[in-house]
């Protein structure tokens, strides 16, 4: 019983803000049993919750908490082997209401997908791919290939992935796709440099940014550089990357990560973006913005689960948008700046849609790059119900313009087409670009309507 009266604890901990799930439970005895119970019944806590309430179980059984009771009601309905073994109070209450447990739960099932859609997230997670960039500094698609291809089978997509196979990606050029088990990082070509472990959907912003060759470019927020990089490999030794770090140990990261990634027109400047003076790069004309951010569209970040909707840290949220719009604003402010790409791994609106609206709310050169131009055959887009914003031009031409504005914007599902949860949105300075947020609804946006 002690497992169940631990993790309860735990569980008030968690809703207390008190710690981490990772930490708490890593520190309790049978460490591992106790985090795979607190994950599972986490996951599953709406619809275990509701079976608790429908069963009236905690009304008849007063001695039992609702997070002790979350805990037994999850073995019970989902553990294959039931309630642990042993003997307690806690125990024979829930087991006295078994039959009822079992019919509710069988009802819940019915009722929401809940259960079913919760384990389709499962088996996404479970092949969530990893991704790898060829880092073209160093080698080049055809020699990395070859190195693969002796090691490993090549396979036409991602989803038909197993420990000994690999498969090139169609969207993103020099990305390559192995088993979530595959140990890369003991692998020669990431020893040498030659592959960088990046995550497919934070390859987007620089691929929509797409600086050429010969280009002068600022990343805002380098550390560790996975984007400082790949920017370094579009631009070449012509051009010049200037990557802005605040912070102390993190510029550490990015210095070596540079170095050994053969990045060398990347100039550091150990600085706060705020704080720059965009006078003095007047040569600048690509930016990518990859601010802080909540990270919940981190799959493998396990606070989401102890966070439902309305739990989430509202207040934290808002200041983190604040910084993202002043840091937007302030990339707008570079006198030959024509593009900027601005991304989270937050899947929360308030961060993606709410922070592009808030901008183009505030301005007026600059509007989004249209769909044709921000990788156009990725098919999940922003939420247009979040591009509301406050402009009288949208309360004018209303959900066409919304629905216009959501498909400009780059969104990844967490666990869904193998990527980490992820927004991407292109702003383009309106001389360089002919459609204008001022402009009425084109015929294909009536066609939507
Ligand atoms: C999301 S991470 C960037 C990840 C990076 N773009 C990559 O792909 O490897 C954000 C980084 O920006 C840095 N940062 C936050 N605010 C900053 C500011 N005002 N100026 C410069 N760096 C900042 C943080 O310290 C952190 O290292």
């Amino acid at each position: 019983m002690d497992l169940y009266i631990r993790g309860a604890a735990i569980l008030r901990l968690l809703a207390a803000k008190n710690g981490s799930l990772k930490a708490l439970a890593t520190s309790s005895p049978n460490s591992k049993r106790m985090y795979a119970l607190l994950c599972q019944s986490l996951k599953y806590q709406d619809v275990l919750k509701q079976v608790i309430c429908s069963s009236r179980l905690l009304e008849q059984e007063q001695r039992l908490s609702l997070e002790i009771a979350l805990l037994l009601v999850h073995d019970l309905l989902l553990c294959k082997n039931g309630i642990a073994a042993g003997k307690g109070p806690f125990k024979d209450a829930v087991l006295r209401h078994k039959t009822r447990l079992k019919a509710e739960f069988a009802r819940a099932k019915i009722r929401s997908r809940t259960v079913e859609s919760k384990d389709l997230e499962r088996k996404n997670h479970k092949v969530l791919p990893r991704w790898v960039r060829i880092n073209t500094l160093k080698t080049t698609l055809h020699s990395a290939l070859e190195t693969c291809r002796n090691d490993y089978t090549e396979v036409e997509n991602w989803s038909q992935l197993s420990p000994s196979s690999f498969c090139i990606d169609a969207l993103i050029p020099n990305l390559l796709a192995f088993h979530s088990s595959c140990n890369l990082i003991t692998h020669n070509l990431y020893t040498v440099g030659h592959i960088i472990l990046q995550d497919k959907a934070s390859c987007f912003p620089v691929h929509i940014l797409n600086p050429p060759l010969g280009a002068c470019v600022i990343d805002a927020c380098a550390a560790p550089g996975n984007k400082t990089s790949y920017l370094a490999a579009c631009v070449g030794k012509q051009g010049r990357v200037y990557a802005f770090e605040r912070d102390n140990q993190r510029v550490q990261t990015l210095s070596t990560m540079m170095e050994k990634s053969g990045a060398d027109c990347v100039h550091i400047q150990h600085l706060n973006f705020l704080k720059s003076n965009p006078c003095n790069f007047a040569n600048v004309t690509h930016m990518l913005l990859d601010p802080s951010c909540s990270g919940s569209g981190i799959v493998n970040r396990l606070d989401y689960l102890v966070e439902s909707q309305q739990q989430i840290d509202q207040d934290r949220l808002a200041k983190l948008a604040e910084f993202q719009v002043q840091i937007i604003l302030h990339a707008m402010k570079f006198p030959s700046a024509k593009k900027i790409s601005y991304s989270t791994c937050s899947i929360h609106p308030q961060e993606n849609e709410h922070v592009v609206m808030r901008v183009l709310d505030k301005i007026q050169d600059w509007t989004l790059a249209n769909q044709q131009d921000v990788l156009p055959s990725w098919e999940t887009r922003g939420i247009a119900e979040e591009c509301g914003g406050d402009k009288g031009l949208l309360l004018h031409f209303g959900i066409p313009l919304m629905i216009d504005l959501a498909h400009s914007l780059v969104r990844c599902n967490p666990g869904a087409d193998g990527t980490i949860g992820f927004f991407a949105a292109l702003f383009v300075r309106k001389s360089s670009n002919k459609r204008t947020l001022q402009d009425p609804p084109t015929s294909k946006k009536k066609k939507r309507k």
